[in-house]
């Protein structure tokens, strides 16, 4: 089984509109694509409307009838918050009898200028109420899905970094009494600069973690200085050097490209730098300007330039290249990865986890998840989403043993467009065999081999559908995005006419 804690990351990658395609495809699975044409769809960034990106064309129409929230809301409060609503979409965002569980700590020392993530400055905080509500959540949500082995465990955030080794191995130990956690289990924990010093690590390691995700962001004072990170580039390359001590091979860093005023030649500048530094696993986010967050407002101020779109796209290119001349596999639309240092975690993600239950229970506030309530009795997959706000969802813990607040229904067919949408952002694709698992009935031939459209975007270069499966080519991983409308109309269609005609 897989906990799939977190966010879809909608900054994964190049690419314009997946986000608005995720959130409303995948949290909002009820919504039907019926049509593609020149429209607008989902949270098209500002950079791409003011700059004039290329919008992706997808028409999102039919509301097909969500399905009636299964959990009652606790009854403290109304639920304000649908699946969909107000949600990072950034990672993501488990899964059955093997899965990957993942863990939150919402808590962040300041709000960096661009981020929107669902996160709280601690005032106040009692850890030792948060860590027992964790722990809590954690095993109800084993329980309930019956999970059997854990292979990976993802603490993300906001910042676990500020979370003490004694809430990280709390959790650990829950997670480990109430399934089994491989030997080789991955355990990622994400961390900031500043809250990471080599004392802190080796406590994080002693706790169990033994993969480090560091948010550098960026080696130049003056872009960290706007990106309102509260470390400097020496600091933050002080973190790597003693992440790399502890964790050698493990250590992953998140770098962020596109901001406003930057070139490509200063990125390329700094990513230089960071790959003679870096370990074996680099994530690269093209910054998505996200309404709510002051860098937002100072860009559609005028205060500061909007990233332009060739820019940015060239930057991408740039630097999938400098990765793959330094030895790095692109084994997914954003992320890097030599020697074999892949993430277990991500990729259980990102391939919809190890059989057809897929269930990612989601420890924490405002996490989401893909599970399989085996427990009551049904072998559905589910959207769930957890209570945002930290201090209802610990009230809904204590209360009822988790604080997931919605749960969506998934259908076969929903299922099979995340397998479609998340797969297809690998390097490997889908491949027959694991499509096969979700879709019995219908073969990727089946619902790809006929097309003229699919045909046009193999002819193009973008596509592969060969005796391997289905996947996308070097060139079509970075427009991504724009190939998934007609993937998944295709797929609804031939569904349609072949799997459950009306
Ligand atoms: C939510 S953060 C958690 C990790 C940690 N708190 C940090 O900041 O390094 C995960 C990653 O998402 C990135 N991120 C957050 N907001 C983003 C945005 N608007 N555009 C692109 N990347 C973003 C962060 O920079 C970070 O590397
Ligand atoms: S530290 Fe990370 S999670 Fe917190 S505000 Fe900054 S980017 Fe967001």
């Amino acid at each position: 089984m897989t906990f799939v804690l977190m966010f879809l990351d909608c900054t994964h990658g190049f690419g314009v509109g997946f986000d608005g395609l995720q959130e409303s495809r995948l949290l909002r699975p009820a919504l039907k694509i019926v049509g593609v044409g020149n429209a607008e769809v989902g949270r098209e960034t500002e950079a791409q409307r003011a700059g004039g990106l290329p919008k992706v064309t997808l028409v999102l129409v039919a509301q097909l009838g969500e399905t009636p929230d299964l959990f009652p809301p606790p009854p403290q409060h109304t639920d304000t918050h649908g699946i969909g609503a107000q949600f990072p979409l950034r990672q993501p965002h488990s899964s059955v009898s093997s899965g990957d569980p993942a863990s939150w700590w919402p808590y962040c020392l300041k709000r960096c200028s661009y981020c929107n993530f669902n996160k709280y400055i601690p005032r106040g905080l009692d850890e030792a109420a948060v860590r027992s509500c964790l722990a809590r959540e954690a095993q109800t949500l084993i329980q309930l899905s019956r999970v059997q082995r854990i292979s990976s465990v993802f603490f993300g955030g906001g910042t676990p970094s500020l979370a003490s080794p004694l809430t990280i191995a709390a959790v650990l130990e829950t997670i480990s009494q109430c399934a089994r956690l491989a030997a080789d289990a991955e355990v990622t924990l994400e961390a900031n600069p500043t809250s990471a010093g080599a004392s802190r690590l080796a406590g994080f390691q002693a706790a169990g973690v033994n993969r480090l995700s560091v948010g550098i962001q960026s080696a130049d004072n003056a872009e960290l200085q706007l990106l309102g990170r509260d470390h400097t580039a020496d600091e933050a390359l002080r973190t790597l050097e003693e992440a790399k001590k502890l964790f050698p091979g493990r250590t992953s860093i998140d770098l962020i490209f596109g901001l406003p005023g930057q070139s490509v030649a200063s990125w390329a500048r700094g990513l230089e730098h960071l790959l003679q530094l870096c370990d074996d696993h680099v994530s690269l986010y093209q910054l998505t300007l996200e309404r709510g967050t002051s860098l937002f407002k100072q860009v559609q101020q005028g205060t500061l330039p909007t990233p332009e779109h060739d820019v940015v796209a060239e930057m991408y290119e740039v630097s999938r290249q400098m990765l793959q001349d330094a030895g790095f596999r692109q084994y997914e639309v954003s992320n890097f990865a030599r020697n074999g240092a892949l993430s277990t975690h991500n990729l259980s993600y990102w391939q919809g986890g190890p059989d057809n239950g897929v269930s990612r229970p989601v420890s924490l506030p405002g996490a989401h998840g893909r599970f399989v309530p085996r427990g009551s009795g049904t072998s559905l997959r589910e959207a769930r989403i957890q209570t945002l706000e930290p201090d209802n969802w610990m009230r809904e813990v204590l209360a009822w043993g988790h604080g997931t607040r919605k749960r969506v229904a998934q259908n076969p067919l929903d299922v099979l467009e995340e397998i479609l949408a998340l797969g297809l952002r690998t390097d490997v694709g889908i491949t027959h065999q694991h499509w096969l698992q979700f879709a019995p009935s219908l073969s990727l031939w089946d619902a790809f081999g006929a097309s003229e459209e699919v045909k046009e975007l193999e002819d193009q270069g973008f596509l592969l559908l060969d005796h391997r499966g289905l996947r996308c080519s070097w060139t079509g991983l970075a427009v991504l995005d724009s190939l998934l409308p007609t993937l998944l109309n295709q797929l609804q269609q031939t569904w349609a006419d072949r799997v459950s005609p009306t």
